[in-house]
Order: structure tokens, then sequence, then C-alpha cells
């Protein structure tokens, strides 16, 4: 049987959001793991008045590509733009190229979406739904078509805390949905939309759900496969360890608590973070195109990529919990981020008072106190709306870092099963060999990297920072000491009185345990 790269060899693969994160790691591993592939037809918009061509050489310079690059120089070769608005009837693409997608196409794989937790419904629903729809048309417009794989999501079931490796029944007929919104207003449609996503928290893992269902519907006409990914986090190992460069999921908030300025989140520390890299994914998918096309399964098999039933980790070994050293924490004291707002030093409580109270302590009143110095200094405030929105992007995620789900994965073991030795190794999925720390570790120093472009010789300026940011904690506290001494303690005799009796009360105790130590030894 043909192993994984001598199956891709020669054929002709179309990718729909290649400019993502995911698209563009699978494009990456493609050509790299694969070099026998023969095209890729990438699925590209103009954007931010940059044309298709524009954006896919960008993309081509991007350091992701660097082993790409070295292995064959003229790998761009094999990458063929097709212009594409996937919100647009016919998905935009211009007759001649459906032509040409269709004659020649072997296998698809579905990336594009819109991941976005506030997407108003109506937009939601063009792209993850109706988009997916098109695209299912045109698969079956391919005279070639071996494999189809669609990437959902492990929450487009979230509503549910078992989740097996099968397709639910959608909360909605899509078509029955689509045609009632598409006469309705955008206000109409954002008045009704929580009704309508009812035990799901955002149109996004309501219209991943939808389009499942969709995918599903094709599988008697298509070849198809659907993964579904838990939180996609940085690579693992491929091309290289610590690779991230958006701020989506947990990297947002790893940046924020490295830079100091997230220092409480609302999390179960006793929950699974189900984080998955993105390397494993990717050839978890390209394994999945592989097992669809020759294996030819019957119905369309859902594969769960998740971590947590397997290899579990939990929120509490993120922050701080049970003297654990706290890997985000640590990792960022190791290898700090550039002019970081505060030392990185976050609270993780599954209580919402305390997180209040924490956000008042530790979020808003330095926020404060920075925006007033900023005032007077003549400059514009800035920290209050950078945290208003830390918290409106925060209390979005915390829906997931609250809960616990358990996902089955017997699809997944059963593809490991079925590959060679080789294969196994080169498109390793298998997360029971990832270690946490050091994952967590090198996720760390990615976002330094990759995602705010800041330069590793650059780390012993920003220790020497963080030691000025301690000095002038420690200053201030002082300072408040003898503020609170002199404007209150000071004046009042009762005040004094328990003020020495807690003073005397704490020499006390520490002259107990010194003797009790001393008798000890
Ligand atoms: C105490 C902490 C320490 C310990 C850590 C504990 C970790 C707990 C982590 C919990 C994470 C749980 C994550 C669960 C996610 C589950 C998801 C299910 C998986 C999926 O299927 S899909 C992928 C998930 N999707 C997302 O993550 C998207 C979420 N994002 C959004 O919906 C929007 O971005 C958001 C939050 C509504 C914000 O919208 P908006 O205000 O309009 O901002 P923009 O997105 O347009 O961004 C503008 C600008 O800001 C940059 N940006 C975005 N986020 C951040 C950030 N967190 N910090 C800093 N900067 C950020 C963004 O890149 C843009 O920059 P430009 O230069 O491009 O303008
Ligand atoms: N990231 C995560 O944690 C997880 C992601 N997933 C799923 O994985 C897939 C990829 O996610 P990810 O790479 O993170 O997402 P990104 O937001 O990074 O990428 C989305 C891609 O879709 C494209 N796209 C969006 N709108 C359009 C449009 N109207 N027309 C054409 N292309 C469009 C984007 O193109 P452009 O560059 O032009 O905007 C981009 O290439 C999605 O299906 C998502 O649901 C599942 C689980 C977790």
């Amino acid at each position: 049987m043909a192993s994984i790269a001598e199956y891709y060899a020669g054929k002709s693969v179309m990718i729909t959001g290649a400019t993502g994160f995911m698209g563009k790691v699978l494009v990456e591993k493609l050509l790299r793991s694969c070099p026998e592939v023969k095209a890729l037809y990438i699925l590209v918009r103009p954007k931010a008045g940059q044309s298709m061509q524009q954006r896919v050489s960008d993309m081509m310079k991007c350091k992701l590509f660097d082993r790409v690059r070295e292995d064959d120089p003229d790998f761009h070769q094999k990458i063929i733009p097709i212009s594409s608005e996937l919100t647009q009837p016919s998905l935009a693409i211009s007759p001649e190229d459906v032509q040409r997608l269709t004659a020649c196409i072997n296998v698809v794989f579905h990336c594009a979406a819109t991941i976005r937790f506030d997407e108003p419904l109506k937009h939601a629903l063009q792209l993850n739904v109706m988009a997916t729809q098109q695209l299912l048309s045109l698969a079956q417009q391919m005279h070639h078509l071996e494999a189809f794989i669609h990437i959902s999501t492990a929450y487009a079931n979230c509503n549910r805390k078992h989740i097996d490796e099968v397709i639910y029944p959608p909360p909605v007929e899509p078509r029955k949905l689509i045609e009632s919104l598409e006469w309705m207003d955008e206000s109409i449609v954002l008045d009704i939309t929580p009704r309508l996503i009812g035990d799901r928290p955002n149109t996004y893992t309501y219209t991943k759900a939808l389009a499942e269902y969709s995918v599903q519907q094709e599988q008697d006409r298509l070849p198809i496969g659907i993964i579904r990914p838990s939180i996609v986090g940085a690579s693992w190992q491929e091309p290289f360890p610590g690779w991230i460069d958006n701020f989506n999921g947990p990297s947002g908030v790893f940046i924020a608590a490295g830079k100091g300025i997230l220092r409480t989140m609302r999390a179960n520390n006793d929950a699974v973070a189900d984080l998955i890299p993105v390397d494993v994914v990717i050839n978890l998918t390209l394994a999945a195109g592989w097992y669809t096309a020759v294996h030819r399964p019957k119905t369309a098999l859902v594969y769960n990529c998740t971590t947590g039933g397997i290899n579990p980790f939990h929120w509490g070994e993120i922050g701080t919990y049970s003297h654990i050293e706290h890997h985000v924490m640590s990792s960022f004291k190791r290898n700090p981020l550039e002019q970081a707002f505060r030392r990185p030093n976050a609270n993780i409580t599954s209580n919402y008072l305390i997180n209040q109270y924490w956000i008042l302590v530790s979020h808003k009143f330095p926020a404060f106190i920075y925006d007033l110095f900023l005032r007077l200094s003549g400059q514009k405030p800035q920290m209050m709306r950078i945290f208003n929105r830390l918290h409106k992007a925060i209390s979005l995620l915390e829906y997931f870092s609250s809960q616990d789900w358990e996902w089955s994965s017997e699809n997944m073991s059963m593809l490991m099963g079925q590959l060679a030795p080789d294969d196994r190794k080169t498109f390793n999925f298998d997360v029971r060999q990832l270690n946490w720390p050091e994952y967590i570790d090198n996720y760390c120093i990615g976002t330094k990297k990759y995602v705010l472009n800041e330069d590793m010789s650059d780390i012993p300026a920003a220790r020497q920072h963080l030691r000025k940011l301690r000095n002038i904690r420690y200053t201030f506290n002082t300072l408040l000491v003898v503020f609170i001494w002199r404007v209150f303690i000071a004046r009042s005799q009762m005040a004094r009185n328990i003020w020495y009796f807690v003073v005397s009360l704490c020499f006390k105790f520490l002259s107990y345990f010194r003797a009790s130590s001393t008798l000890t030894k």
C-alpha cells in the first residue's frame, strides 16, 4: 500500500484558508514531506488593499517556509493561487478556474472559516455554512476527487459533555435557517441570535455544527473526512518548535500575561486544558486525506483531534496551582517579553468574586494610576482602553477554560494503527509523547519570536526592565505603607494599639518558629 508521501505524489490538492494559521502549516508540511505533490491550488481573496498575488508572495517569504525553501528554492512554483471570495455566489471563482479545478483536483482540504466568537450570525452562516455547501457542490463536479477533508472544531458540540466521533443532529436544518434569515434585517438577526444559538456560547460553534451536518449530507456522493481539533496552539516539533502567528485562543492570553497586563483569569484549575499543537492537527489531517482516498470508508469518518483523553493537562498546571511551578509565568520570567507593563504574575481562579476582586486590584487600579501618570505628563491615556478590550476577549474565552469535556478518539487511534512505521514518524500525531512543560515553554518563546517579532538577543534588557519594575513595586508599596500609617494609624490611639498588637503578635510567632526550628536541628 502507498505511503502517505507516495499517495500525494503527482496529486493536485485544493486548499481553502491557506493564508490562515493552520492553512499555512498545511501548505508547508505538504511541500516538505510530500515533495512529489504536483500542485497546490490555494483559494485566496485580495485583502486590505493587497492583491491576491501580493498576499501569496508575502506568505511564501514567511519564516515558516525556511525549511522548505532550503530543500527546494523553487517551491513557490507548485503553489497556484485561485482568486476566490468564499462569501460570494459561486465562491467568486471565474468559470475558467472552475474548469481548471474540476478537471484536475484530487484532494480538497477545507480550512477557511471565521473563527471569531463575536461574528454576527449572518456572516458566520455565510462563511462557515453556505461557503462549505458551495464548496461541496464544486467538489461534486470534480472528475478525479479522492478525498474531501473538512476542518471542523471539537467544540462544535460543546453543548454536550461527552462528544463521540459522530455527527449529532443539528440544532436547526441549515437550509431552513438560511432561507429564513435571508430576508431579515441585520438588527433583527442580532436580536434573535441568543435564542437561535441556544446552549452554545457563540455563533462560531453554532455555525461549525451546522457546517458538519451539511458536509455529512454529501457523504453518499463524496469521499469525506471531518477533523475536529480542540484548542489549536503553537507547533510542537515542526517545522520548528513554537511556531505561532496569531493572538487567538490561549496565545493572546499568554502574551497578555507575559506582558504583565493580565493578572487574573477565570478558569477551572482541575479542568482539562485541551490544547493541541498545530503540527499534530496537520499531520492527522494529511493522514486522514490519505486514508479517505486509499481506504474509501463507506461513511464520512469524524476524527476528534484532542489531547485530554490521552495525555491530559490542566488549566491549573498552566497558572498557579498547588505549588507546581506555573509554566507560563516561569517561562516568561526566564525569557521576558520586551517593555512589560508589570512583572508577569497571574492568578487563575474559578471563583467569580475572587476574580472580580483581582480585576479591581490588579487590573483597574494600576490602569487608573498609569493613565493618571500619562495624563499628568501630557500624554494620551491608554491603559483603561487596553484593559476594556482584554476583558471583552477574556470573557469570550472563559466559557472554554471553566468547563470540562470528554472526547472519544478511537478514529485517531485507528488511523495511527493504519500508518506504516515511517509515516508514523513523518506524520506524527501521537500526543502521548508530548511533554507539556517543554511544549508550553516553546509556545511562550514562540509568541515572543513569531507573534511579537521580538529578538532573543534583547532578553538581558528585558530582564533589566523586569528588575526595574520590581524596584518600582517595592518603592510604591513602601510609600503606600507610610501613607496609610501617616493618614490613618498615626492619628488614632486605638488604631495605633491594634497596629502594635499585630506587630508584637508577628514577632512572637517569628521567635516561636525560630526557637522550635533550632530545637529540631
Ligand atoms: C492568568 C493567565 C495565565 C495562565 C493562562 C491561562 C490560560 C487560559 C487560556 C484560556 C483560553 C481558552 C481558549 C479557548 C478557545 C476555544 C476555542 C475553540 C477552538 C476553536 O475552534 S477556534 C479558534 C478560537 N478562536 C478564537 O480564539 C478567536 C477569538 N477571538 C475573537 O473572537 C476576537 O479576536 C475578539 C476576542 C472578540 C476580539 O475582537 P476585537 O476587539 O475586534 O479585536 P480583533 O480580533 O479585531 O483584534 C484587533 C487587534 O488586536 C490584536 N489582538 C487580538 N487579540 C489580542 C490579544 N488577546 N492581545 C493582544 N492583541 C490582540 C489583533 O491581532 C489585532 O491586531 P491587528 O494589528 O491585526 O489590528
Ligand atoms: N485556531 C484554532 O484554535 C482552531 C481552528 N479550527 C478550525 O480550523 C480552521 C482554520 O482555522 P485557523 O487557521 O486558526 O483560522 P484563521 O483565521 O487563521 O484562517 C482563516 C482562513 O480562512 C480564510 N477566509 C476567511 N474568510 C474568507 C473569505 N470570505 N473568503 C476566502 N477566504 C476566507 C482566511 O483568509 P484571509 O487570510 O483572506 O482572511 C484564512 O486563510 C477553521 O475551520 C477553524 O474553524 C478548529 C479548532 C481550533
